[in-house]
């Protein structure tokens, strides 16, 4: 008999509701148990949900439950804390969500989890590194969503200026998730030829300067939503899905994640985005790409970006005991 597996979603707000339908409707997981501060809306959303299972490709259990519930989870995916505000940068809300994630994480242990967690709570770079520390949990079974939807922003753009379906089209945005990150020109292709020939061979469509104004785009996106409607969240949530589904069925998919970087493109112990293959085991092996000499300067900004903002926190008791008590 296949052994059953579950989902633990802690965050039940914009993003992780948005994530328990899209795991629903793809039929992901077996079980999915939904943990909230805001226990009413957690109850609310799973019931909601269950009313769904009837549409849905496959039979599901679903349920709003608690810390304790984790401990047989195979996966436990943190949406919980607080969103930008129109203006905001993901750094901006770096105090009050390791503050969170401290109590979460601490919790999620105490069940007796031995599982992997997903991170996408911003700075979703720093705050799968806090998620490491505070668990404990060898590296590669803490991963962050990281530039896993700069990456499908960046495929829907450059689909849309060629006109060539987003599954054609192959593109990496490495580094924070946030204003420091990068598109890896060198190595985007659109149907095997590198995005600099496809715009050669047709001069009278294409121009290279536009690929600034792409990832503009990409890189000012949330902004953007966030201005309109306060929250992105359907498109981290089927990212969320996607990482779920690698892992779960143990695909050695390549996605740009959030993970553990110690040695490999000359960095040392730190989460940033970059590809990586993802199976049953977490991250199997961070890709170092080839980078151009502009792409490594701009890698190497982002990564003192992340490096300079972590500092403060690693002087803090939180972060200090955690590593005595880790030892
Ligand atoms: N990594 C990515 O690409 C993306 C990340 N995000 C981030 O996801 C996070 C969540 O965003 P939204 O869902 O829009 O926010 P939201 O405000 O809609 O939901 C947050 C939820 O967390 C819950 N929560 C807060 N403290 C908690 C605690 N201690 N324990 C359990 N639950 C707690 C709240 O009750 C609320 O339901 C934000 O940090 C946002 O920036 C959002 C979009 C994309
Ligand atoms: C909010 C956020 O991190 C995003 O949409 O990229």
């Amino acid at each position: 008999m296949e052994r059953v597996n579950r989902v633990a979603l802690i965050g039940t707000g914009a993003v992780g509701s948005s994530y328990a339908f899209a795991l629903l409707n793809q039929g992901v997981a077996d079980e999915l148990v939904m943990i909230d501060l805001n226990k009413e809306k957690s109850e609310g959303d799973a019931m909601d949900l269950n009313h769904g299972l009837a549409f849905a490709p496959a039979n599901k259990k679903i349920w709003f439950g608690d810390y304790k519930d984790c401990a047989y989870a195979d996966i436990v995916v943190i949406t919980a804390g607080a969103n930008q505000k129109p203006g905001e940068t993901r750094l901006d809300l770096l105090e009050k969500n390791t503050a969170i994630f401290h109590s979460i994480v601490n919790n999620v242990m105490e069940s007796g989890f031995d599982g992997i967690f997903i991170v996408a709570t911003n700075p979703v770079d720093i705050l799968t590194y806090m998620t490491r520390t505070f668990s404990g949990l060898p590296a590669n079974r803490v991963i962050g969503s990281g530039t896993i939807l700069d990456t499908a922003r960046l495929r829907f753009q450059l689909s849309e200026y060629f006109n060539i379906d987003t599954r054609n089209v192959h593109a990496y945005i490495i580094g924070e998730h946030g204003d420091s990150e990068l598109p890896v020109w060198s190595h985007a292709n659109v149907a095997g030829r590198s995005v600099f020939d496809r715009i050669q061979d047709h001069p009278d469509l294409y121009d290279i300067q536009d690929l600034d104004t792409i990832f503009a785009q990409v890189r000012d996106a949330a902004y953007h939503i966030i201005e309109r409607k306060g929250a992105t969240h359907y498109g981290i949530a089927m990212g969320l899905v996607r990482l779920t589904k690698a892992i779960l069925h143990n695909e050695n998919a390549v996605l740009t994640i959030s993970g553990y970087v110690d040695g490999q493109y000359g960095v040392d112990d730190l989460y940033i985005g970059v590809p990586a293959i993802v199976n049953r085991q977490g991250v199997m092996e961070i890709i170092e790409l080839n980078l151009d000499s502009e792409e490594k300067l701009k890698f190497e900004k982002s990564v003192s970006v992340l490096k300079e903002t972590m500092k403060p926190l690693k002087e803090s008791s939180m972060y200090k005991d955690s590593e005595i008590s880790r030892k």
